[in-house]
């Protein structure tokens, strides 16, 4: 057991017992705690932090994780009838931006290769089967005019507004169901949410540092997994190289974490406890939101301030697999409905170079669309998905596939949606919050917390390393202040009493 050298933490406060000035009762010196750190969650920022803690030289930790594999929200299936099963990605399937040049590198993109994860280039916009190819193109031309006028009005210091109204201030304002789809494909695709749900600034740097390498960015390519082993083969194999068996507790679920000066402790469903100096929390965003833990004491109002004031965002990719294909021969195609973003883009993987002759395609719906049929039953979904495949296909006789499945992300209680999104309303001291230290001990880390890449990948992984970097500051040093926060988020330009006259 690990003696704790932080005698700072020692209480200075004193208290009042029958009018007589008595010291506080001093927080017991740690030493008694289980371990160093405990890693709640062992997604890719969760492998993140243990592996930076081992390279520290700090092995006493421990990742607690509800299922019985690491990776997170890189979670896979096996699809498709016997005789024609695939291993296909339920969350995470990309990596978006690799490298341009000798730019800086996604770091995904460098485990993938690592670890030899097999990938298709997948073209977002040259294999698109649509016949109003001009709408589409102006879509994407407004849609890097407002990347761009976010990062200026970044630089001017100017305050946010909402996606749509950056869109509208730059002429953009889709009318017809082609430009509604062309738009939907442009944004809520990406960011799971519509354009009135977010903030015009965050999008266009979320877009630019992953992207856009003449911002720091990494490249405009997205290459697909098509691995058999799945994505998330690449933490697992990452993590084989230095986790042992006994750092991680698998079938374990945090129900309860007690933190205070000098210790965090953490109950389990099966009713034991674990204790440590430190705790990183990596669930995420949404599991907070939806009071899947309980903390004690509360958390202070400053956090949960963040953590209501960040979105989580749904993406749902609903799988199909037909006897034989009878679709487009391109990697998209966009269905355009009145109603946006009702089944709207459509992907197949009966392709050369991906799984060709599978019988495979899919279809993504994100944001109030995945809430609503997350809702309806399985096969509810399926005859809606049908009539829709059945009008862009009139002449095509349509059989019932072979294989329908789709995951519900924002029901599922270690989850509760697919990844964050930044609002218009929230700032970046709120930031600053959401990514903050509690009272020292309790830390909180995942891809909701990143500033340059919430929602990513690479996001979780730069969130992983940089918590454990600063917990180890924490337990090397004899000083330990974490990362500080906001205790109240006041407006620069108040509403005063003479507005309202
Ligand atoms: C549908 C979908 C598509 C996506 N597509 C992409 C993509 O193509 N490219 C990309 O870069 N990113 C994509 N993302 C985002 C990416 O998957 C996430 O940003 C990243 O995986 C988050 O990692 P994390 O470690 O922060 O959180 P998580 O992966 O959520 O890790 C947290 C872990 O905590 C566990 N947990 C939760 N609650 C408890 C509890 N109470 N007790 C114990 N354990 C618990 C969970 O099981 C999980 O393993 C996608 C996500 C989804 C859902």
């Amino acid at each position: 057991h690990h003696v704790d050298r932080q005698t700072v933490f020692v209480s200075v406060s004193r208290f009042y017992v029958r009018g007589i000035a008595v010291p506080a009762e001093q927080s017991h010196v740690t030493g008694t705690n289980d371990f160093q750190v405990l890693i709640l969650g062992g997604g890719v920022a969760g492998v993140m932090a243990a592996e930076t803690l081992h390279h520290r030289g700090i092995d006493n930790f421990k990742i607690i994780e509800a299922r019985s594999v690491l990776g997170g929200r890189m979670k896979n299936f096996l699809f498709g009838v016997p005789g024609r099963q695939y291993v296909l990605e339920l969350g995470a399937d990309w990596i978006h931006g690799t490298q341009a040049n000798n730019g800086p590198s996604n770091p995904i993109f460098d485990l993938a290769r690592k670890h030899n994860l097999s990938t298709q280039p997948n073209h977002y916009r040259g294999s698109m089967t649509i016949d109003y190819m001009q709408t589409f193109n102006d879509a994407v031309e407004n849609f890097a005019a407002l990347t761009v006028g976010g990062g200026e009005r970044i630089l001017r210091g100017l305050v946010d507004t909402t996606t749509r109204s950056g869109y509208s201030l730059l002429g953009a304002k889709p009318r017809t169901p082609h430009e509604i789809a062309s738009e939907y494909y442009q944004f809520d695709w990406e960011y799971a949410q519509t354009p009135e749900q977010s903030s015009w600034l965050a999008s266009s740097w979320a877009n630019n540092f992953t992207f856009n390498s003449g911002q720091g960015g990494f490249s405009t390519e997205n290459l697909l997994t098509i691995d058999q082993r799945g994505f998330a083969s690449i933490i697992q194999s990452e993590a084989a190289e230095f986790l042992s068996k006994e750092q991680v507790l698998f079938n374990a679920t945090v129900k309860t974490i007690k933190y205070s000066n000098d210790r965090v402790s953490v109950s389990l469903s099966d009713g034991s406890s674990l204790s440590a100096d430190y705790a990183l929390v990596t669930f995420s965003l949404g599991v907070l939101q939806h009071d899947g833990i309980s903390f004690e004491p509360a958390l202070p109002t400053w956090k949960s301030e963040a953590i209501h004031g960040m979105a989580m965002g749904t993406y749902t990719k609903i799988y199909l697999q037909f006897p034989e294909k009878f679709w487009f021969d391109t990697e998209f195609a966009l269905y355009a409905d009145h109603e946006r973003g009702w089944y709207p883009v459509w992907q197949s993987l009966d392709m050369d170079g991906f799984f060709s002759g599978s019988g495979i395609l899919f279809v993504t719906v994100t944001g109030d669309f995945s809430k609503r049929i997350e809702s309806l039953s399985d096969e509810a979904v399926k005859e809606e998905v049908l009539t829709v495949l059945r009008s862009m296909y009139p002449n095509a006789t349509i059989p019932e596939p072979d294989a329908f499945y789709f995951p519900r992300w924002l029901s599922d209680p270690l989850y509760r949606g697919s990844y964050s999104n930044w609002p218009s309303s929230f700032l970046k001291s709120h930031h600053t919050n959401l990514r903050a230290t509690v009272d020292r001990r309790l830390w909180f880390g995942g891809e909701a917390t990143s500033l340059k890449y919430f929602g990513y990948l690479h996001g979780a992984y730069y969130e992983g390393q940089k918590m454990a970097e600063e917990i180890a500051h924490c337990i090397e040093s004899a000083v330990c202040v974490g990362l500080p926060h906001v205790e109240e988020i006041s407006s620069s330009h108040p509403y005063i009493a003479s507005d309202f006259i």
